[in-house]
């Protein structure tokens, strides 16, 4: 079955495709998609929001038939009937959106889609097996639901691993973890490669592919245009390929170099915003607010906080310590069990699912344009006014989308995210909470999603932003509050400060903490 060679592992061709196409509808997702994954080694794949990668790596998976093209799997053809199919020859896939049983546990969703009947205890023990070869740690008994994201996503690898897979396609891994979790993954994906299984990784991360990849190819609108050894190349390579032909900017775009630079930006403090005259206009607060989850944990512990209009407050926080509700709490998603939440009665909300939270996925675009508000709306809604919202939303947020009636299912990761904050930035609110606002985008649209945010603030939007990369806090944010353990502190907005207040290792009253008083903006006479 293996190719002829196999003396020299890293040299074994395990996925093989060849000039791949698959169209949906007007779309030509793919068009002349090639790529080889040599055994014990890590393939980045790359590409624009909406390339076609996506699309790609379902054909291995089983989860879409090509409509042209060739695939091999250790040298024979490859006709994948279904994602089952694909596992029972050794590919598996982990989602960029989890598809594990929140109500399960951990052992339950791993033994889910396997053979015979249910026995808890050997599932249990499959999963400490299996986690302890690979060294991604889990507790078998423990409800999906109840952990963090990185454990979700070791319980997604782990059901893949449990499954004998040699190769490992993940999409977009790091998007949702922490920096920490992420080069633990990424670690991870090194030593999986290194005992001759293979993965193909699609980032958006530049730095993350070139790091861990042995070889990288480009998809640019559906046709591979840049394959070769992660060592001849560079992110500015990479990052023109991305581009397509296109490497000399036009007025307005982003060229390679910006990028380069966008991605190395040091996080700096904004000096450049206007300070203001008069006392500042508060937009959000939260006066002494506790929040208890379902099982009775505080989430949220006593919080004051104050968001001024026309500045951008950053939260700052490891997994799980409270901002998911703290977000909440201020757009208006979540009740206070205690104290007080002045908010107004318009403030745009971009959660961090958005398949989950944000969109009807069979509903076109357009009736997705009229979610934002509806609450607030009474009587009849004018659908020919959120068609042609929709239209403009496509054009100025540059959502690659076949039209206002193009289901939100159609819409590649990417797509979807820069729809949902164009839709919510659409009737300039007050205010604007977002929530990991630039995951899952390439350079580019991350670029135009900050600058979005930037242009919001500079119209007097209170804007709040968390985000799971605390670089990007520090670049966007005018003040930070951080949190630890459900517990809210205003800290000057360094690296180093923020960091430790992240940990809660920052005392209340060590200078760098700005305690849980309200504080004026900084620069303000008030
Ligand atoms: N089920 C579908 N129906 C219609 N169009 C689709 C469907 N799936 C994907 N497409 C289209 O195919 C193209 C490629 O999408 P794909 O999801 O593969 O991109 P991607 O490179 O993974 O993007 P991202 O980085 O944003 O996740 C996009 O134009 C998308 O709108």
């Amino acid at each position: 079955m293996m190719g002829r060679g196999e003396t020299a592992q890293s040299e074994t061709t395990l996925l093989s495709l060849e000039r791949l196409s698959r169209r949906f509808g007007d779309v030509q997702a793919l068009d002349d998609a090639s790529l080889r994954v040599r055994a014990g080694t890590v393939h980045a794949l790359l590409g624009e929001n909406g390339a076609g990668k996506t699309t790609l790596m379902r054909l291995v998976f089983g989860l879409l038939t090509p409509d042209g093209g060739t695939m091999l799997w250790r040298g024979a053809s490859l006709r994948v009937r279904s994602p089952a199919h694909a596992l029972s020859m050794g590919i598996g896939m982990v989602h960029q959106h989890f598809t594990l049983v929140p109500a399960m546990t951990v052992a339950e969703n791993v033994a889910l889609g396997g053979h015979g009947r249910f026995d808890r205890e050997a599932a249990a023990a499959r999963v400490r097996e299996v986690g302890a070869r690979a060294g991604l740690s889990l507790d078998p008994s423990a409800r999906v639901d109840s952990l963090p994201v990185g454990a979700q996503q070791r319980c997604e690898i782990v059901k893949a691993l449990a499954r004998d897979v040699q190769l490992l396609i993940l999409d977009e891994p790091t998007a949702v973890l922490a920096p920490s979790e992420a080069r633990e993954l990424l670690a991870w994906v090194r030593r999986f490669a290194d005992a001759g299984n293979a993965v193909v990784l699609i980032t958006h991360k530049l730095r993350d592919a070139l790091a861990v990849a042995d070889d990288v190819t480009v998809l640019h609108r559906g046709r591979s245009v840049l394959t070769m050894r992660a060592a001849d190349t560079t992110e500015a390579h990479l990052a023109n390929a991305m581009l397509g032909e296109r490497t000399i900017a036009a007025p307005g775009d982003v060229d390679a170099e910006t990028v380069v630079a966008a991605e190395h930006a040091a996080p700096a403090l904004d000096d450049t915003a206007v300070a203001p005259t008069q006392a500042p206009e508060t937009v959000l607060s939260l006066r002494e607010v506790t929040w208890r989850d379902a099982r009775g944990v505080v989430r949220v512990q006593r919080a004051n906080m104050s968001v001024y209009r026309g500045e951008i407050v950053g939260v700052a926080a490891v997994e799980g310590a409270g901002q998911h509700e703290l977000l909440r709490l201020l757009s208006g998603r979540l009740t206070p069990e205690q104290g007080t939440v002045v908010r107004p009665a318009d403030v745009g909300f971009v959660p961090e699912d958005r398949h989950r939270d944000a969109l009807l996925l069979d509903a076109p675009l357009f009736e997705n344009v009229a979610l934002r508000g509806a609450g607030l709306r009474g009587g009849r809604l004018d659908w020919a006014y959120f068609r042609r919202a929709a239209d403009e939303l496509i054009s100025r947020f540059d959502v690659r989308a076949t039209g206002a009636a193009a289901p939100a299912r159609a819409l590649s990761g990417g797509n979807q995210q820069k729809f949902v904050l164009g839709r919510e930035l659409s009737g300039e609110p007050p205010a604007l909470v977002v929530e990991n606002p630039s995951r899952g985008l390439d350079f580019k649209a991350t670029l135009a999603v900050q600058q979005a945010l930037r242009a919001a603030r500079d119209r007097g939007t209170a804007v709040v932003m968390y985000s799971s990369d605390l670089d990007e806090v520090l670049m966007l944010a005018d003040r930070v509050y951080a949190m630890h353990a459900g517990l809210v502190n205003e800290v000057i907005p360094d690296r180093d400060a923020v960091g430790r207040a992240m940990l809660g290792t920052l005392a209340d009253d060590a200078p760098e903490s700005l305690g849980d008083t309200d504080r004026t903006p900084a620069g303000s006479s008030a």
